[in-house]
This record gives C-alpha cells, structure tokens and sequence, in this order.
C-alpha cells in the first residue's frame, strides 16, 4: 500500500492486488484473510470509530491506508455538502454589470467566462478547468469584481500550492483587473500566498493553524494551479475553509497530478454536468440564448458536482493551430505519430524538434541548452546599479528560459544536464572549480526542496546566487511587489540546482521558451500528462530532444491515478 501511495494512488483495487506474484490469490479469498487476520476493517460505509486496523476496505472492493480512507471521506463530504448548498440569489442589477464585464462575442458559441462567472455567483464551490491562457484568471477578476459589487467588505484569499504559482496569479490578476474600476481595484487582494502559509505551517508535519476549529477569516479562496492539490492538501484545505465561504479552483484537467497521492482536481473536473434549472437561470444571467447551451448534458439525476464545473477551452494566448497550441492538442488526444510528422517538417517555429537518441544529450541538444541561457550569462556580467537591480535583471533573463527532464538520473536527466549547464557557466565566468555539490557560485539558480516557515521559503521556490551590495554571495529570492530579499547561502534549506528543473517541479510557472529533454528510452514516468504539462510551460516557443519513439511512446501513456473520491462523492447522502 505504501509503495502504490508513493506512485499517487489513494487506494489498490482487491483485484489487482489479487493478481500480484507475491499474493496469487483471488479477490475473495485476499478479502477474507484481511479481514480475519484484522489487518483491514470492512468501512460500512465508514469504518468503527475506535479500531486500530491499519487498512480499510470499501463496499466496492477498494483498500485504503487508513489515514488516506479518512481522509477521502472527508474531502467527499466536504466537497459535496459545498456543492449542494443553496443556490445563491443574484440580484438582477449584476446583469448590467456582467454585460459590461465581458463584450458581445465576435465568434460562434456561448461566453464561457461570463457563464463561468455567472454559475460561480450562484454557488459555493465552483472549478474552472482550462489550459494555458484560456482566461482563468481573467474570469477570476470578473467575478471578484462582481462579488466586490455587491459586498464590498469582501475577504478575498488568493492562494496556490507553490509560491512561483502564487506570485504569477497575483500578477496576472493585477494585470486582468487593470481595466475595472479603481475602487473594486483597490480592494483586490495585494497579496497571495502558498497554501502552506495561508493555512498557517506548524512544527508537527500535516497538522496547520487553521482547521474547522479555527477557519480562515475569508469570504472567498480562490485556488490557482489546483492540478497540484494532492489528496491531503485539498482535505486540509475544505476543513479549513468557512461553510459559507466560497471556494473558486482553478486548475488545468490535463496537466499532471500532483507529486503527493490523488489526482483531486482531475476527479472534480472531469465532467460538467448542468441541472435544466441552473441552465435557465445562467441563459437569464448572461443573456445566453437558452439554444447556445441546448446541447449541455443535463442528466435525469443530479450527480454530486452539477452545476459546479466550467471548462474553458479556447485559447487567447496562442491559437490553436499555432504550433504550441497544436502539439499539446495532438499530446493531449494521444497523437504523437501525427505530431512528430509536422514538428520534424520544421513547420510552426514556435514548436521545435531535435532527433536524439543517444545515451547523452547530442551536440545539438546542448547548444540549445546553452543557447537558452545566454541571455542570463549576459546579464550576469553586465555591470549593475545596485544588488537589486542586478536581481531584477538576472531573474528577468533567467525566467525566460528553462531545461525540463523527464527523469532525474541518467545522462538525459536532471542532475547530468544541470552538471554540464554548472560547467558551462563557470567556464564563461572564469569561475574556480567546483568546490563540491552545494556550494554557492555566482549566477548559480537554486530551488528549495523543503518549506521553512522561519525563513518564509517553500518547496519550489527558486532563488539565485548574485553578490549583495557588499560583495557578499546571498541567494537573492523574489518577493511581492517586485523587490529581492536575499538569505546567505548556509541558512538555506534543503536545494538544488535549478538550471534543469523535472517537468513536475515546473508546474505554475511558465517561460518564454522550454528546451524538454527526454530520455533515451521510454520510461513509466513519460506519459500524456507530463509531455502536456511541460510544452504547456512554453508561452513562446518549445523546442522537444529526443528519440521520437520515446515520444510517441508517451503520447500513448496516461497517468492512471487509483482512487476512489468521485466514487464517494456520489456516495454521499
Ligand atoms: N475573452 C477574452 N478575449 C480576448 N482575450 C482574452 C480573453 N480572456 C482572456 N484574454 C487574454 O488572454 C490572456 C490569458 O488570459 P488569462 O491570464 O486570464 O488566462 P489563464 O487561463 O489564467 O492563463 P494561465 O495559463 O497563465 O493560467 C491574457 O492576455 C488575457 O488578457
């Protein structure tokens, strides 16, 4: 059970455990050993309060941990009961303003961000799934504009699981938000945080400040880049959260799930299912003919998220035959043969291929790794104003380009291309040699593997090694409001080099251009959702290295993630 938690799944079915070598038993006669032996309980439908068995089995068949069963039920209830609170009255006075919000459509079919906005007025929970540059977060600032209309004391948290993810949606907020008016503006958040530090990190590891004894003082939360909500978090997160406040995820249904068990946000998003009422009340709202959302499923019986789902498919950023555009569609739909025909025909510049299949990257795929950063190699030397300003350059260079890998060993992966990209810089640099792993070197990127509370730094953050303005090596970290704070070196916690980062650690950001690196040969880790993920990190241009059946074998690949919450949450009475 541990070893499947460790690969994300919340639960093993008593079949497939069943067909295991070392078990080689049937379903039936591994469920009653189980329970005989007293190592599982029978959850009916929820296990006795006070026995100690480490392991619970459900009605369907389904063997949890103990604590990932409580913690599922806990998260369905908690969703459900939010997602089947009263609708709430929206006064007709916000039709005027949702009109304003959002111009008459120039191309075919409804406004899916007005309706977005409209579904999230009337509810409690509502989760917005949408690939890069499809409006989340513009329809996020419409809907706290209208929110702020209507209440203007309105508590507003704006939170993410990483702070690079944090810090980008405060920014792209600010920058949506930057034609209302300067009163709703000025009462927008000025900040948002990682959820560790909104739900308030203590010293015992999973335990926060604010739980349901002790809520959040907010009104609304909303969730960026919830994709990388693992079962615990998002648990964490409902308790913590007011019953009357609301709760706005926004997140993309196709990215990777998080690092941790449970694939929270896919399970919610994977469906949009519509009640025939909240149809008519949203067509009213809107101003939707009631025939552009004719075709929306509205099943006889409601499931447990009707009414609380939005998908937003079109892209403002790139269109969708550009090349970005076009090669996360193929990835996405499986088509990694169709894809490699076009991207070897060199025929969108945005999306790039290099044929490599070598143990080692080839010598093309390191020119365009050093490529990639010598803009930042040129920002380190040019002469600076001060220690801030030569931050605010270093990071502007440094964040338009990133290596991403696959895997972490190997000659193709994280700590192999991070070495030779170390190399190269000190080279240019006329750096002394290493002094061994961890040391500090100027320009050298670092990102943090743990969260200090104390020291107010997260799992993901990434800083850089530049002299303070006495000449000192600090790593200089990005704060709110544009300027660098800068910590020595020592007082870090646990970091790596951030040259080359892993596709699952560059989740919430995004760069002008991504050089992806895949390995020699097809691994279980390459699947649809990580390639999705990582070429959806590129806003300009993507260029892919590596053996192209190594690609087409993870277009071919889907994360399967085993748990049992959409189950539970149609469980729930
Ligand atoms: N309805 C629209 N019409 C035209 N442009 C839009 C519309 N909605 C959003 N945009 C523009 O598209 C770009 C992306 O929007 P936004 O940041 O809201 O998307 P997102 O889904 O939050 O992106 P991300 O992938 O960064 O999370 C922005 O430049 C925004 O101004």
């Amino acid at each position: 059970m541990a070893l499947a938690a460790s690969e994300g799944d919340v639960c093993l079915p008593l079949a497939q455990l069943a067909q295991d070598e070392a078990i080689a038993c049937t379903a039936d006669v591994l469920r009653a050993n189980l329970l005989e032996s007293g190592v599982a309980v029978l959850a009916a439908p929820l296990p006795p309060r006070d026995c100690a068995h480490p392991l619970v089995l459900d009605a369907d068949d389904r063997l949890y941990l103990r604590r990932f069963f409580d913690l599922e039920q806990r998260l369905a209830a908690a969703l459900v009961t939010r997602a089947r609170a009263p609708a709430q009255a929206v006064p007709p006075t916000l039709r005027t303003t949702l009109d304003k919000l959002f111009k008459p459509r120039t191309t075919p079919g409804p406004d899916w961000q007005k309706l977005a906005v409209a579904l999230a007025l009337q509810g409690r929970l509502t989760v917005i799934s949408g690939g890069p540059g499809t409006g989340k977060t513009t329809t996020v600032a419409a809907l706290l504009a209208c929110l702020l209309e209507l209440t203007p004391t309105l508590r507003i948290a704006l939170a993410a699981p990483t702070g690079k993810a944090a810090a980008r949606m405060l920014e792209a907020l600010r920058a949506r938000a930057a034609d209302l008016p300067a009163k709703l503006r000025k009462r927008l958040p000025a900040e948002a945080h990682t959820l560790h530090r909104l739900l308030g990190v203590t010293p015992v590891a999973g335990r926060f400040r604010h739980h349901a004894g002790n809520p959040l003082a907010v009104d609304v939360l909303v969730v960026d880049e919830a994709s990388m909500l693992d079962l615990a978090l998002a648990t964490r997160v409902l308790d913590a959260l007011p019953p009357d406040a609301r709760l706005i995820l926004l997140g993309d249904k196709d990215q990777l799930a998080a690092v941790e068990a449970g694939a929270v946000f896919a399970e919610l998003s994977a469906a949009r299912v519509f009640s025939a009422h909240t149809l008519e009340q949203l067509a009213l709202l809107t101003g939707t003919p009631a025939q552009a959302l004719a075709d929306l499923p509205t099943p006889a019986t409601s499931t447990a998220l009707a009414d609380s789902v939005v998908w937003l498919t079109e892209s403002h950023r790139f269109r969708h035959d550009s090349g970005i555009g076009r090669l996360a569609a193929n990835i996405n739909a499986g088509e990694g043969t169709e894809a490699l025909a076009w991207l070897r025909g060199g025929e969108d510049a945005s999306a790039r291929w290099i044929d490599d299949e070598g143990a080692r990257p080839s010598e093309a795929t390191l020119n365009a790794m050093e490529a990639g950063y010598a803009p930042y190699l040129a920002a380190l030397r040019a002469p600076a104003v001060d220690a801030q300003a030569r931050a605010a350059a270093a990071f502007a260079a440094f964040d338009r380009f990133r290596v991403l890998v696959a895997v972490h060993e190997g000659g193709r992966g994280l700590v192999a291309l991070n070495a030779h990209l170390e190399r190269v810089l000190r080279a240019a640099l006329d750096l002394p040699p290493e002094r061994g792993p961890g040391h500090a070197w100027l320009g050298r990127p670092v990102i943090v593997l743990r969260n200090d509370a104390l020291l107010g730094l997260y799992n993901g953050d990434i800083g850089l090694c530049l002299p303070d303005d006495s000449g000192m090596l600090m790593v200089f970290f990005p704060q709110p409001g544009g300027s660098y704070r800068c910590i020595a070196p020592l007082r870090l916690p646990a970091h790596d080099t951030a040259f080359a980062l892993t596709v699952h650690k560059s989740q919430g950001s995004e760069f002008e251009e991504v050089l992806l690196v895949l390995p020699a040969k097809p691994v279980r880790v390459l699947t649809r959702e990580l390639l999705y993920t990582g070429v959806t990190r590129a806003a300009r241009q993507v260029t892919l290295a590596g053996p192209a059946r190594v690609f087409a074998a993870g277009c071919g690949l889907r994360t399967v993630r085993l748990s049992g919450l959409a189950a539970r949450m149609s469980a729930q009475p």
